[in-house]
């Protein structure tokens, strides 16, 4: 994917996910980060009036908020394959791990969850942060083996270590900001720009609600989505 770049930014509004076509103009091959299932027709539509040939439905990690979209992509769209992390214990068709290479680098970042991924596109000086890394703030430690210490690890060692122009896309949004950079979080992050204790100390306070969805959602995201 280092000729030119597809790339469309695409939003889901009841979980307030972001959705991430990345394709090769040039050979159309196409992946799509963090499907929802919602939005499956309208992606499915995208990738259609674009003439691009989906191959690999990612997944940044388990999400607990919304069942993920890459089951109903793999019916409409034959060949597509469903991507997750192998730390993640769930099932898919490709299984990666960090330092994986499937057109993107794939960087474990744990610390939301077990088996939180960044993708990293060089190419383009862009990277998917999923959940580990949310604009001005990050992803809750409170559930699926969520740890403060790992995540404060995560994104210092693997995200801002990248260089300071790298745009970062997150797979939420509450604010509605869109993109950041490696300069811009390791400047403004309210909570990551912290000492690990003041980070560890921010993040068991947050006392946020589970998120609405989390049953449906959790079991069907063990399997990469509902299939049918
Ligand atoms: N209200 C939403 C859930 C909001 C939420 O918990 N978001 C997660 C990411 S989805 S697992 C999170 O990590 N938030 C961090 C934060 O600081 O907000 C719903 O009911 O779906
Ligand atoms: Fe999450």
């Amino acid at each position: 994917m280092s000729a030119g770049l597809i790339f469309r930014q695409l939003f889901e509004s009841k979980s307030s996910t972001y959705s991430y076509l990345l394709a090769c103009e040039v050979t159309k091959q196409a992946v799509l980060i963090d499907p929802v299932i919602e939005t499956v027709d309208r992606d499915a539509g995208i990738v259609k009036q674009l003439g691009l040939v989906l191959k690999f439905a990612i997944n940044t990690h388990v999400h607990a908020d919304h069942v993920t979209g890459s089951g109903k992509l793999k019916s409409l769209i034959p060949g597509c394959q469903s991507v997750i992390a192998e730390a993640s214990q769930a099932k898919a068709n490709v299984r990666v791990k960090h330092g994986d290479k499937l057109q993107l680098e794939t960087r474990s970042t744990p610390g939301h969850t077990d088996g939180c991924l960044t993708y990293v596109l060089h190419s383009h000086r862009m990277a998917f942060t999923g959940d580990a890394l949310l604009i001005r703030g990050c992803g809750r430690t409170d559930f699926q083996q969520g740890s403060p210490e790992r995540l404060y690890e995560s994104v210092h060692s693997q995200i801002f270590s990248l260089p300071d122009n790298y745009q970062l896309y997150p797979a939420h949004d509450y604010t509605g900001q869109t993109v950041t950079t490696v300069a811009e979080e390791k400047k403004f992050n309210s909570r990551l720009t912290k000492t690990k204790s003041e980070f560890v100390d921010i993040m068991n306070n947050l006392n946020l609600p589970y998120p609405k969805q989390i049953d449906a959602a959790l079991p069907a995201n063990m399997v990469c989505g509902l299939q049918d």
